[in-house]
């Protein structure tokens, strides 16, 4: 029988089967940030250890840091702590860190695909829930726990037993307007928050196919989002296009005996999934979340639902989410009024949504009253959307153009919402307090937190896309 990607990873990086206890698999590159791995280090200090692969470590600063001015000294003083230890902690074990004022400072799952670290066939672990954004690549990527940190700096391997596997088909075809976020925002709406528990996804269709690696990973950075372990899709041209010739990638024949390998990771096509799934995208409007998890999503033309007629424990979730919200059943989408809009975050702050951001906002202004932020991922996002004018248009129409780090996506920095203050916001998470403590959450697709930005209320970003069409005929 044949082998799905993700059994090909496990089975090529399995270094101990485990007999009624976990497996043992090699890990190929760790991430660290500043939050979850000083602990770690404290306890390798305690037994004498030493990083067994620093080579295969990586660092960088992204919850913590202020995406302000960097020369000023912090207001935070546990991110302050925090940037310090992994400051130490990557001297001391000679681990490579992008700091504060690198070119290549940025949120840890925008860097290493950008700079070639990420690369197909690989397995990735970081203290981080969203490290499924690098499946993207046909890798194997997921987030783990502290004391898993520690374990992985000491031996480069980890203790994991094997997931069930679950194929997500996309099936029919995006219409403009709709996007990766989208589709991802409609498939946890339709099946739920924990529906992948205990799952690793792999994502499938011709709409996989022809999405760009910015979208691909857009996708499989919100997999925590529906419960999954991880999601991966195929690598394919546009993966190893994307790839060559970023920095850290192999090069020469080093490159040629790479590709070889990596155009062997698919899913063979008699491999069994323990549960498949269908998503029809061509009916797929864009979403907007109402509630207080990503799940509670509806289509931009829609109403914000009534717990009538659900069950007892789902009418009691609506309404506490209602009550979070200051939300009334039957309000329309378009009527909700924004206080502040965040384009940011690794689920949407790459090149590719700054772009589509901007295409909506040129030649407009933020509308009255209303703070908008954009915040790339990384600092070479940043200078890039600079080279390409995207900044300029960002900071005409009165946007705060800022430095790259996770910033308003969660409240570990300076960047927080007011309590009672409404985000369109394009990151991953809408729970109660995550961007600050009272602040309501709604997530959106970049191109629709911009629309929404000009227009001080949730707007269909299609009928902005059909005024644009008209300003160009004219
Ligand atoms: C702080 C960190 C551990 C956390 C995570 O694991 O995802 C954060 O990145 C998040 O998005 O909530
Ligand atoms: S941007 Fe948000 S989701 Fe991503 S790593 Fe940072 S805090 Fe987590």
């Amino acid at each position: 029988m044949g082998q799905t990607l993700y059994q090909k990873l496990w089975n090529q990086h399995l270094v101990v089967k485990g007999v009624s206890q976990p497996d043992i698999v090699y890990i190929d590159l760790h991430l660290i940030h500043e939050v979850t791995s000083p602990q770690a280090f404290d306890g390798l200090r305690e037994e004498n250890r030493k990083v067994h692969r620093p080579d295969r470590t990586l660092g960088t600063m992204d919850h913590g840091v202020p995406t302000t001015d960097r020369s000023l000294p912090f207001e935070d003083d546990i991110a302050k702590k925090q940037v310090d230890a992994l400051r130490k902690n990557c001297k001391d074990f000679g681990i490579k860190l992008y700091d504060l004022f690198s070119i290549n400072q940025g949120i840890v799952h925008v860097i290493a695909p950008e700079l070639g670290f990420t690369q197909p066939g690989q397995t990735i672990v970081c203290g981080d829930s969203h490290t499924a954004t690098h499946g993207a690549f046909g890798t194997l990527a997921f987030g783990i726990g502290t004391s898993e940190v520690e374990h992985v700096l000491a031996t480069q391997t980890l203790k994991q037993y094997q997931s069930k596997s679950l194929a997500v088909n996309f099936d029919g075809e995006l219409s403009l307007g709709t996007t990766a976020k989208d589709i991802m925002l409609a498939l946890i709406g339709k099946f739920g928050h924990d529906f992948a528990t205990g799952y690793v996804i792999e994502y499938r269709g011709d709409i996989v196919r022809n999405l760009t690696m910015e979208e691909r990973m857009t996708i499989c950075n919100m997999s925590i989002e529906i419960g999954a372990r991880a999601g991966l899709m195929e690598p394919d041209e546009t993966t190893f296009t994307y790839v060559k010739g970023k920095p850290h990638a192999p090069k020469e024949s080093e490159w040629d005996e790479a590709l070889s390998e990596w155009k062997k990771l698919y899913s063979d096509t008699d491999a069994i999934f323990d549960l498949e799934v269908s998503l029809d995208c061509s009916v797929v409007e864009p979403q907007v979340t109402w509630g207080t998890n990503p799940s509670q999503v509806v289509s931009i033309n829609d109403c914000v639902p009534s717990a009538e007629g659900l069950s007892k424990v789902q009418a009691e979730m609506t309404a506490n989410a209602l009550e979070y919200m200051a939300l009334e059943a039957g309000t329309r989408i378009v009527d909700i009024a924004i206080d502040t809009v965040f384009i940011g975050s690794c689920t949407n702050s790459r090149i590719q949504d700054l772009r589509e951001a901007a295409h909506i906002v040129r030649g407009y202004k933020v509308a009255k009253g209303l703070r908008a932020l954009v915040v790339p991922g990384s600092q070479n996002v940043k200078k890039q959307a600079e080279e390409e004018g995207l900044a300029e248009i960002f900071i005409n129409a009165g946007f705060e153009w800022r430095e790259a780090g996770c910033s308003m996506c969660l409240g570990m920095n300076p960047d927080v919402a007011q309590p009672g203050e409404r985000v369109a916001s394009t990151s991953n998470r809408n729970f109660e307090g995550r961007q600050g403590r009272g602040a309501r959450t709604h997530l959106v697709s970049p191109a629709m937190a911009a629309a929404a930005a000009i227009e001080g209320h949730f707007v269909d970003v299609r009928n902005w896309h059909v005024k644009l069409e008209e300003e160009v005929v004219e």
